[in-house]
């Protein structure tokens, strides 16, 4: 039998990840061995993630090391994926989906509405930024890189009072005893995709392929589907910052797939919020459909010119 070589990155979220794919892959019975892959945002970390072209940096090595043959099959946080398909490469699988919800992590014990006024909030994500801005509470938000545990440390060393994580990675890392609170999708949507994965192989390895697509759970892919196709549709027409949850839920007699969406104010000074609810198999149709919706709405214009700054910027 063929080994599989499973490409992954260092940090400690992607090599969970894969082996986590890799524990099921073997126990379909296929040989897997891990081979690390060093990617230009691994290597250089001194350079800011937005000059070197984004989270897509972390993508294009794994998918480099795909098409030149080092590796068979490659795990990639989905969320992390540009919604532009890439021709060389397929997603065989997208596993079932981990806790989607982002969750606070902040001293004390404390919840996003007990941190009193001014307090400090750290994140790197416009998304998070703007939509916990949005919700009045006069917190300071500083920006904030680096991987989980570094993350983790400003809250837990006073740095900071409190930061905001996917709770997908944390719970994969096994540190969900941390969370002081998981954010209601009432009030602050994740990302297109979060805590999902996807896992890739070359276009037209079919036995890569069929090794691969056991792992598909296809609730799963239909929800991500809504989500990121929602994406895509307002990357057209609106650059502002998009959380989005896709839920199957039980209707009448058949399941439903529910799609939520915001487009929020980058400074925090608005946010448009909007859900429809269609069938799991036009997915895709359900999350344009709501992009749409949106635009038609004016989520353009919650974009501020690029004079306006952000209320509150502190770099750390
Ligand atoms: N932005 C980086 C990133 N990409 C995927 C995850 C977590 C896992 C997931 O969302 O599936 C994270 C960390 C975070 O957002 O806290």
């Amino acid at each position: 039998m063929t080994t599989l070589r499973l490409g992954t990155r260092r940090s400690a979220l992607a090599t969970t990840q894969s082996s986590w794919v890799a524990d099921r892959l073997r126990a379909l019975g296929h040989d897997v061995e891990l081979v690390e892959v060093s990617t230009e945002g691994d290597r250089d970390r001194t350079t800011p993630l937005a000059q070197l072209g984004g989270t897509g940096v972390f993508v294009s090595a794994l998918r480099e090391a795909l098409t030149a043959g080092t590796v068979d099959v490659a795990v990639h946080s989905l969320k992390d994926l540009p919604t532009a398909p890439d021709p060389a490469v397929a997603v065989a699988a997208i596993p079932e989906r981990e806790d989607p919800r982002d969750a606070l992590v902040a001293r004390d014990g404390l919840t996003l509405g007990e941190l009193p006024a001014g307090s400090t909030l750290g994140t790197g994500s416009p998304r998070r930024r703007a939509q916990v801005a949005a919700l009045g509470l006069g917190l300071e938000v500083a920006d904030l890189r680096g991987n989980v545990d570094t993350r983790l440390a400003h809250v837990h060393e006073g740095r900071l009072d409190a930061v905001v994580l996917a709770a997908a990675g944390l719970r994969r890392l096994g540190r969900a005893d941390e969370v002081t609170e998981w954010l209601d999708p009432i009030q602050v949507l994740p990302a297109p995709g979060q805590g999902a994965l996807a896992v890739e192989v070359r276009a037209g390895d079919e036995a890569a392929t069929a090794a691969v697509t056991p792992l598909d759970h296809p609730d799963t892919r239909a929800c991500v589907t809504a989500e990121r196709a929602l994406l895509a549709e307002l990357e057209a027409g609106c650059s502002a910052p998009v959380g989005a949850l896709a839920e199957i839920v039980e209707g009448v007699d058949v399941a439903e797939l529910s799609l939520r969406a915001v487009v929020a104010a980058p400074d925090g000074s608005g946010d448009l919020r909007r859900s429809l609810t269609g069938d799991p198999e036009e997915a895709a149709d359900l999350g344009r459909r709501l992009a749409r919706l949106l635009l038609e709405d004016g989520a353009a214009d919650l974009m501020p010119t690029s004079t306006d700054r952000p209320v509150t910027e502190r770099a750390l």
